[in-house]
């Protein structure tokens, strides 16, 4: 039977004042901006589902009324929507997407790898102790601007820590346009200072080290143990990652949760834009050195190491600043040329086939 998919909207109060209930398409995240992608007779047909969670051998997939496995395909991460096709099921359309977090594989895998599609908030995640590190927060904000996702700065732990604010205000320093909050994952804290986040419809992720409090926060936002916890080491702080995979839980009468696993190594590539909104003040400056791909460090005529001169920006943070930099630099051209190398050789077989066939 073909299902009714007129109503997209999200919720609203209707004429009797009250709010609708969501359908379960909203509760797994479906928004006008997907609905605008497609027509009412396509998802008759090919009704749309959510990757939810990625496996080698497959994709676990979530709709009306849907819950399969489809076969993988390297264009699609969790997060993302499809629209089903029954019958062959690797053909499904991928949908456009609203954002969409990546990075540099990991290793010496010269390579992208889609971290999660169609977030709404990032929750970047860090405790009151060893684990706080301020390169690694800008890292993770540069990121989030980027794949053009809200960011929002945890630190948990609170309950453990004396002093708080000297935390808060140097995650505060990172940026106006991020909102920072302490707080103790175990508590009720996460269910009422992440409310405004966390409503119906929509996505959030947890992204950070491991052992910070990703699952815990998950497992608060749903009232049950959904997501796997482990104790930290005491010695310095470190977790121990009990987060295997990626899976997005869909927490009925809130929002969808995305638990990653703690990332060791989150390499930034194609973030330039996200990186010169994290340091806009130097991005500016920049704009007045003499070379437009001045790397201020040496070069004459560079605006921003006239600046350090007279005292007028932080060193440390311009060494942080210089190292995302280079770093997202030498992973877009790195990547760039991996890509048009794929290429030339995809072309070269075709060549080979056709001169085989002949
Ligand atoms: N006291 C206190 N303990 C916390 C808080 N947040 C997390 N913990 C504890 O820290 C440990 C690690 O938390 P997890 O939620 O497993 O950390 P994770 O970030 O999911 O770790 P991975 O899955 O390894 O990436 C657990 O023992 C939690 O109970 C907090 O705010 N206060
Ligand atoms: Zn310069």
């Amino acid at each position: 039977m073909p299902r009714d998919f007129s109503k997209f909207t999200l919720p609203g109060a209707d004429d009797t004042g009250k709010t609708p209930a969501l359908s379960q398409l909203q509760e797994l995240g479906w928004q006008p901006f997907f609905a605008r992608q497609t027509s009412v007779d396509e998802l008759a047909t090919t009704p749309p589902v959510r990757v939810t969670e990625v496996h080698r051998s497959g994709l676990r997939v979530l709709g009306d009324g849907i819950d399969m496995v489809v076969p993988p395909r390297a264009d699609a991460t969790v997060g993302d929507w499809l629209l089903l096709n029954y019958e062959l099921p690797s053909a499904s359309r991928l949908l456009e997407r609203k954002s969409l977090i990546k990075r540099r594989a990991a290793g010496h895998d010269v390579s992208v790898q889609l971290i999660a599609a169609n977030i709404d908030t990032a929750f970047i995640v860090t405790s009151c102790n060893a684990d706080f590190n301020v390169a690694r927060l800008e890292r993770y904000v540069a990121l989030a601007f980027e794949a053009e996702v809200t960011p929002v700065i945890l630190l948990t732990k609170a309950d453990l820590c004396r002093n708080t604010l000297p935390y808060v205000t140097e995650a505060q320093a990172i940026s106006d346009a991020v909102t920072v909050l302490t707080l103790n994952a175990r508590s009720d804290d996460p269910l009422t200072l992440l409310a405004p986040w966390c409503k119906p419809g929509q996505t959030v992720a947890f992204l950070g080290s491991s052992g910070v409090g990703k699952s815990t926060l998950t497992n608060a936002l749903s009232a049950r143990e959904v997501a796997a916890t482990n104790s930290i080491r005491e010695d310095d702080a470190k977790g121990r990652h009990t987060t295997s995979h990626r899976q997005l839980h869909i927490i009925a009468g809130r929002c969808a949760v995305l638990d990653t696993p703690g990332v060791r190594e989150l390499q930034l590539t194609d973030a330039e834009s996200g990186v010169a909104e994290v340091f806009s003040d130097l991005d500016e400056l920049a704009g007045d050195c003499r070379f437009n791909d001045c790397s201020h460090v040496s070069e004459p005529g560079c605006a921003v190491l006239a600046a350090l001169d007279k005292g007028l920006i932080d060193e440390a943070r311009l060494a942080r600043w210089r190292k995302l930099l280079a770093e997202d630099r030498h992973n877009t051209a790195t990547l760039a040329q991996r890509r048009s190398k794929d290429k030339a050789f995809g072309k070269m077989v075709k060549q080979a086939k056709k001169h085989k066939s002949r």
